[in-house]
């Protein structure tokens, strides 16, 4: 099915012709998720997207599907028992992106350690038994000192204990983001890039009836009308509710900054995922992840109140992980020039949220409870019936709830929120990719029971955890095989075997569409045959607009090999240019526009100050 430029534009006619039963404000894995069940359900979904498709936060995490066993130490159980349950759910609806990868954990004996050898082996067995791990290939173990120094020798041996080797996925999260996207296209959703939301619009009584857009291709403003309105912003969530001008809202969200950085694999060797502590008692822990023939490893965690739309690696930022990976690889003395590329992202957190309503726990603000308290205690203290150090004790709960984690953005928990204002903007914030399944089916019901109570509009359910995404009808059992058998048919039309298997594991089911193209198109100008094929499968179905969306979003090049970059994108841009129609001036912004995205993501601009 067509997803190209030329549908975006088919897209925002029927954005402005066609009433929706819901709008999606947010194009990252939250709105992406939601847009898929929601279509597949029937619900008439449109979902714009101001960017994009996960250029905000959802093409800038760890890029893991895990259970975040650190929250183990928050005592966050809730987000944990949900992540690492539904790792298995995501791998079964998108079998060809996210992938078995055992993390290893060091464990050093250091004060302010987030595990020791006794509590990471509890952490791991919960870990198991809450995501019912059994396969033996894939239970914990424990090792010992020099097992650990057997699998990782760089590794500092100072105070080293042992360690632990637990199951988590490594993925892609742009990759998932699209593959919804697309999916909930196919089935009869309005999926559409580049058009942000900047009005709420409302009826006379108040309801939300839409909202106002615009497409900053062109400038253009339009209305879209939907029975419902869904903020799926992340960080931007609070700017979203805050497009009503009537309304009072008390912001919530935190958003702080993670930092990646990208090395030769040879300048960090690690035989797998490896998670452990900073070593600077911040409560913080970093992972090094091998991949292709790269190592990236990350993050930091700080506020952040800068432009949303482009948050970057600062000298600060690297210089912190620096010092963490020389530390704890003593011999291998990284400095800036190693750095290949670089990535920073918001986390959408939800302030003071000490756990998050999608899995019933409280939301961490004030909650009716709390409040009714200093009610209740003040009025008794004026009847005599309560003492000013009851009052003293409530107000102090009441600080420990909103503040608990002011001072450490790592201990604010990494839940999600979902609540529905007053004129019925529903908004859906925080969680991770890893539970993004169940976010989006926890505001599926509440959409539904509102299309029916508010009206009369009836969808039977679906089960989201049997919905594939676009390119997953795989056997999720055996992946590998899968896609093996797949890359054959490539192989067959000439491919060499690795470009082949490496489109295989990129699109999954849908690499048939992909060598499809094979039988009209020949080698690109400086591309390879593999190269232009994935190209234009990009240009046609994958509304890929602009150089960067295709090396940073669809694949991964800029990431990951920036040794072929600088020949690559010129047979990129000029491709694009040729099938687009781009006249001079545009070429020469879009190549413009890549070169800041290359120069920001390798440090040039850093280490020219260096
Ligand atoms: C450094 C870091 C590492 C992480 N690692 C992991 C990990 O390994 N695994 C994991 O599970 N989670 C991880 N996370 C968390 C995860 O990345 C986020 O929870 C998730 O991506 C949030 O997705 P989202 O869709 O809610 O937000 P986003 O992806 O930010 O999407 C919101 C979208 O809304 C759009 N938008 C905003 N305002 C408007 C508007 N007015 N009109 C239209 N569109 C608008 C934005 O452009 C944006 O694209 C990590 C996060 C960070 C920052
Ligand atoms: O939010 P944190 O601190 O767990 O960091 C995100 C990780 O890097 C992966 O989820």
């Amino acid at each position: 099915m067509a997803f190209s430029a030329a549908t975006r534009q088919e897209n925002i006619a029927r954005l402005k012709a066609e009433h929706l039963d819901l709008l999606i404000i947010g194009g990252g894995i939250t709105g992406a998720g939601v847009a898929l069940q929601a279509s597949a359900m029937g619900i008439k979904t449109g979902l714009i997207e101001m960017q994009d498709f996960s250029e905000g936060t959802s093409s800038r995490s760890t890029k893991l599907v895990h259970g975040g066993i650190r929250y183990l130490k928050t005592f966050d159980v809730e987000v944990v028992a949900d992540t690492v349950k539904e790792r298995a759910a995501i791998q079964h609806i998108a079998p060809h992106i996210p992938r078995p990868d055992p993390m290893l954990i060091p464990i050093y004996d250091e004060p302010g350690a987030t595990f020791t050898m006794f509590s990471l082996k509890v952490a791991m067995d919960l870990y198991d038994r809450l995501a019912d791990v059994t396969d033996p290939k894939y239970t914990n173990y424990t090792l010992s000192r020099d097992e650990v120094l057997q699998r990782e020798p760089q590794l500092k041996a100072e105070n080293l204990v042992g360690g632990g080797v637990y199951l988590d996925y490594i993925s892609n999260d742009a990759r998932l983001v699209i593959e919804n996207i697309k999916q909930a296209q196919v089935d009869g959703g309005i999926m559409t890039s580049h058009v942000q939301a900047t009005q709420l619009l409302h009826d006379e009584q108040g309801n939300l009836i839409g909202a106002q857009v615009k497409d900053l291709m062109t400038d253009e403003e339009f209305t879209v009308h939907a029975r419902l309105v869904i903020n799926t912003a992340g960080p931007w969530s609070d700017f979203v509710r805050q497009l009503d001008p009537d309304a009072k809202i008390t912001p919530q969200m935190r958003p702080t900054k993670g930092v990646h950085l990208v090395v030769a694999a040879d300048r960090l060797p690690v035989p797998q995922p490896t998670y452990f502590d900073t070593g600077d008692q911040d409560d913080r822990m970093v992972f090094v992840v091998p991949r292709a023939n790269k190592t990236y490893f990350g993050t930091t965690d700080t506020d952040y109140t800068a432009d949303f739309k482009h948050p970057v690696a600062t000298r600060e930022d690297v210089d912190y992980l620096l010092a963490i990976i020389n530390n704890r690889y003593p011999d291998v003395h990284l400095t800036i020039d190693d750095i290949e590329a670089s990535w920073a992202g918001l986390r959408p957190l939800i302030a003071a949220n000490s756990s998050s309503d999608y899995n019933g726990g409280d939301s961490g603000k004030l909650s009716d409870q709390s409040f009714a308290a200093v009610i209740d205690v003040v009025n008794n203290y004026e009847n005599k019936q309560a003492t000013r150090s009851d009052v003293e004790q409530v107000l102090k709960n009441v600080d420990s709830a909103l503040s608990e984690h002011k001072s450490n953005p790592s201990a604010v928990s990494r839940g999600s929120d979902l609540s529905v204002a007053d004129d019925g903007l529903i908004t859906l914030a925080g969680g991770k990719i890893t539970d993004y399944r169940k976010m989006a089916a926890g505001a599926i019901t509440l959409i539904s029971h509102l299309l029916a109570s508010r009206f009369d509009a009836h969808f039977d359910p679906i089960d989201s955890k049997d919905l594939a995404v676009s390119g997953g009808a795989l056997d999720s059992t055996n992946v590998d095989a899968a896609l093996a058998t797949l890359a054959q048919q490539g192989q067959a039309k000439g491919l060499p075997a690795a470009d082949a298997l490496q489109l295989a594991n990129l699109y999954g089911a849908n690499v048939t569409h992909v060598f499809a193209l094979i039988d009209e198109l020949s080698a690109a100008p400086g591309l390879t045959l593999a190269e232009t094929l994935g190209l234009r499968y990009a240009l046609t179905e994958e509304m890929t607009l602009t150089p960067v969306d295709y090396l940073l979003r669809r694949t991964n090049h800029i990431l990951f090999q920036r040794e072929t970059l600088d020949t690559v994108k010129v047979g990129v841009v000029n491709e694009m240019a040729r099938y687009l129609g781009w006249q001079p001036a545009e070429k020469q912004q879009r190549l413009d526009q890549l070169n800041q995205a290359i120069a920001e993501s390798d440090l040039s601009l850093l280490k020219n100050n260096n």
